[in-house]
């Protein structure tokens, strides 16, 4: 049976922040993803964590100026003092929080510039290497173009390539189905090779990115063939509840019943 976190950027926005983490162990939730923590104390989220008995599945570092347009640093070769300042923010609220994996986003830039690819590389290597000291893995997430116009990281093959290029013990490739979907397709296939570098799932439906089970794919079929992969990670719920919240929570009862 899956292990579903739910994406507290995402859903439960009838909340402010700090009360969705409350309201997803209410829906039944035991574990919680978000993109960014920052704008709160680390200590507040782990006593939000704590106090609701939540696991921290999953969290991004800094990507820069998000409003501004940054969509991470990773690949920027004129930010990399910046970037190795967010692994350190990052790295204190995966201490506080508990927190076993971590999301670099690339950022946007060209991926056929071979200074983007070795700034890439130089993060990841740098991020590794002071997330594996302290026994988190970091995750790389391809990201579809139509949603993110310009992001580096684009292409699930690129992706695994240079997961296998770079042989960084705890680098893993977050697969999210809706990427995955919009990019290449194929879901069920790319899971099966994929597996043995997937560090982390997230399902929304597509192309809305609604609830699962209210879009082209067979999600019900796509979470099964997680379980007869023996895939034990999260799958995140990164999806924008099409109405309430809770009341869009059907599908997953429907699942665990079926
Ligand atoms: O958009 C997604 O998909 C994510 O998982 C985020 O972490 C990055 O925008
Ligand atoms: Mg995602």
């Amino acid at each position: 049976m899956p292990r579903f976190a739910a994406n507290l950027t995402m859903m439960f926005g009838e909340h402010p922040f700090v009360d969705r983490f409350a309201a997803a162990a209410r829906a039944g939730f035991d574990a919680v993803e978000y993109l960014f923590p920052y704008d709160f104390d680390p200590a507040a989220i782990a006593g939000a964590l704590q106090d609701n008995g939540l696991t921290q599945a999953l969290f991004n570092l800094p990507p820069g100026d998000w409003a501004g347009g940054d969509r991470g640093l990773a690949a920027l070769a004129d930010r990399r003092e910046e970037f190795r300042a967010s692994v350190r923010t990052a790295l204190a609220y995966a201490r506080a929080t508990g927190a076993k994996r971590v999301h670099a986003m690339s950022g946007l830039a060209d991926r056929t510039d071979g200074r983007a690819m070795a700034a890439y590389r130089d993060a990841l290597a740098h991020l590794c290497d002071r997330a594996g000291a302290e026994g988190l893995e970091v995750m790389i997430e391809p990201i579809n173009p139509r949603d993110m116009p310009g992001y580096f990281l684009n292409d699930f093959n690129m992706a695994a390539d240079l997961i296998a290029d770079l042989g960084l013990p705890n680098l893993r490739l977050q697969f999210d189905i809706y990427h995955r979907q919009i990019i290449h397709g194929d879901v069920l296939t790319g899971l099966r090779q994929l597996m043995p570098v997937i560090g982390h799932v997230q399902i929304a439906a597509v192309p809305l990115r609604h609830e699962p089970g209210t879009g082209e794919l067979a999600d019900a079929v796509i979470l099964a063939e997680l379980d007869r992969l023996d895939y034990a990670g999260f799958v995140g719920c990164e999806y924008r509840p099409a109405g309430d919240t809770v009341a869009g929570l059907g599908w997953m009862a429907a699942f665990r019943q079926g």
